[in-house]
């Protein structure tokens, strides 16, 4: 037999079906649902009179256009967020669907809450109606976004139509220097790949860096790699991985544990195995960075400067003349030069326990700058929790920062945090696009501790000058 990567493995366990064209009939394992793309599945699943295949196999949450305002759990004030939140409860009760509402501790971002309840596990296939579902792939899962349509196969059929995408390997082997996180690996990869890099592929990220990464670190990775393009991005799972799963509510218990660890063992690439694409990339060389455009490939070390549209290529001269002028910024201008107004810490890239407590770190003894608007958004109600039980949250709002409810918030303007125009923010999200964070909102992608720093300083700031 020849050598397969876990990608193979994964797809080769869930085909039910092989159409002649090597279209595939993909057996799913996890579903999840949000406010914004189940309500018209539901709708078509319901004109059709069918029911769900396994609605023990899908949990809902919303979590887009949930206000992160405290008192929303006294009835959510927003018409709109509203509306969508009853009718993802409306559909999760007629189709017998279990739901983590907003006044439930285990609501929050769909990516945050699959990991955190054992939901996701290795070797399994997740899907979701959202890009991001790949951060389920740090678990060594095949985990991807579905169109609204998929969403109503899915619920019908517990199976998906799927054609085989390719093997692409990033290798990021070495140690990353001190002050480099998770984010930088997987900015600077797409800085690297450009945002088409992986189209058609899955990625598998590998190599000593990726593995001596936290669970949470390679959740971090894995979330971004759809803007990089690809289809899913996946880590193989080892004992960290499991060590994370176990003893979560869904995780496997007694013999079924045992056995699962067992199969999950196998679940890596075998010794030779065929990629299409392969990239290396050396850890000792990644710096903390941050994006200065309006696409996430736009990424540079924090101690370099604005680009100018000369440097550039073909389609992206244009691209970046347009993006410094809705950036409002001027070629040659320092990096840590760059002002800000907002700070926001959370959504499904770096709203995870950890992201807090490093945030927190950076700020001990230092304050949020005055005049600035900062805000933490716990990625899930038990994140919240924990900060608060951990003393993490005070110390936190001690500094200068909102002190929110779970939700994707100002990840996106959905919802009532949003940046006004003109305003620029330092992210820690995933998107920088043209309005992304609000109308004319401008957007700076980093990491959480880079945009600690930046919450001090007041403007773009490498995170190691702090002293
Ligand atoms: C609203 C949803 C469909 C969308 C996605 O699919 O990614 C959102 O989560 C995002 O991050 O832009
Ligand atoms: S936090 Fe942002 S990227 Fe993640 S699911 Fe929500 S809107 Fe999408």
């Amino acid at each position: 037999m020849s050598p397969k990567t876990l990608y193979d493995k994964i797809w080769d366990e869930h085909v039910v079906h092989e159409a002649e064209d090597g279209t595939c009939l993909l057996y799913i394992d996890r579903h999840l649902v949000h406010e914004v793309t189940s309500p018209q599945a539901f709708e078509g699943l319901r004109m059709a009179g069918r029911t769900p295949r396994a609605p023990e196999k899908t949990i809902a949450v919303p979590d887009h256009n949930v206000p992160t305002d405290p008192t929303r759990v006294d009835g959510i004030k927003d018409e709109q967020s509203r509306i969508q939140v009853e009718a993802l409860r409306a559909n999760a009760k007629e189709f017998g669907i279990e739901m983590y509402d907003v006044d439930d501790n285990r609501q929050g971002i769909v990516h945050i809450i699959g990991p955190e309840q054992g939901w996701t596990q290795p070797g399994m296939t997740i899907v979701c109606g959202d890009s991001h579902t790949a951060t389920h792939g740090a678990f060594g899962a095949l985990a991807h976004g579905i169109g609204t349509s998929e969403v109503e196969h899915v619920l019908a059929t517990q199976t998906l139509i799927q054609q085989k995408s390719k093997n692409m390997l990033v290798k990021v082997e070495g140690t990353l220097p001190p002050g480099v996180t998770a984010k930088d690996i997987t900015l600077t990869i797409i800085g690297r790949t450009g945002t088409a890099g992986g189209t058609g592929h899955v990625i598998e990220y590998a190599g000593s860096a990726i593995r001596e990464l936290s669970m949470e670190g390679r959740m971090t990775v894995c979330n971004m790699a759809i803007e990089g393009g690809a289809r899913a991005g996946l880590i193989a799972p080892d004992e960290k991985t499991f060590e994370y799963v176990k003893g979560r509510p869904h995780a496997p218990k007694g013999a079924q544990w045992e056995m699962a660890v067992e199969y999950w063992k196998s679940m890596r690439s075998d010794e030779g195995a065929h990629y299409d694409k392969v990239v290396e990339i050396d850890a000792s060389e990644i710096t903390p960075v941050v994006t200065w455009g309006t696409s996430p490939e736009d990424v540079l070390p924090i101690d370099g400067s604005v680009p100018s549209p000369e440097d550039f290529q073909g389609g992206k001269v244009d691209a970046a003349r347009r993006a410094l002028e809705y950036m409002g910024l001027e070629p040659g201008t320092r990096l840590s030069d760059i002002e800000i107004d907002t700070v926001f810490i959370g959504s499904c890239t770096n709203g995870r326990i950890e992201d807090l407590r490093e945030v927190a770190r950076i700020m001990e003894g230092k304050k949020v700058k005055d005049g600035l608007r900062a805000m933490i958004v716990p990625g899930s109600g038990m994140v919240r929790l924990q900060a608060e039980e951990e003393g993490i949250a005070q110390k936190l709002q001690d500094a200068g920062f909102e002190w929110r409810m779970a939700g994707c918030s100002m990840c996106l303007g959905m919802n009532p945090d949003q940046l006004a125009p003109g305003e620029r923010c330092a992210s820690t999200s995933n998107r920088n696009f043209e309005g992304r964070q609000g109308y004319k909102g401008r957007t700076h992608l980093m990491s959480p501790a880079m945009a600690a720093a930046a919450a001090i300083t007041g403007r773009l700031t490498d995170v190691r000058d702090l002293a």
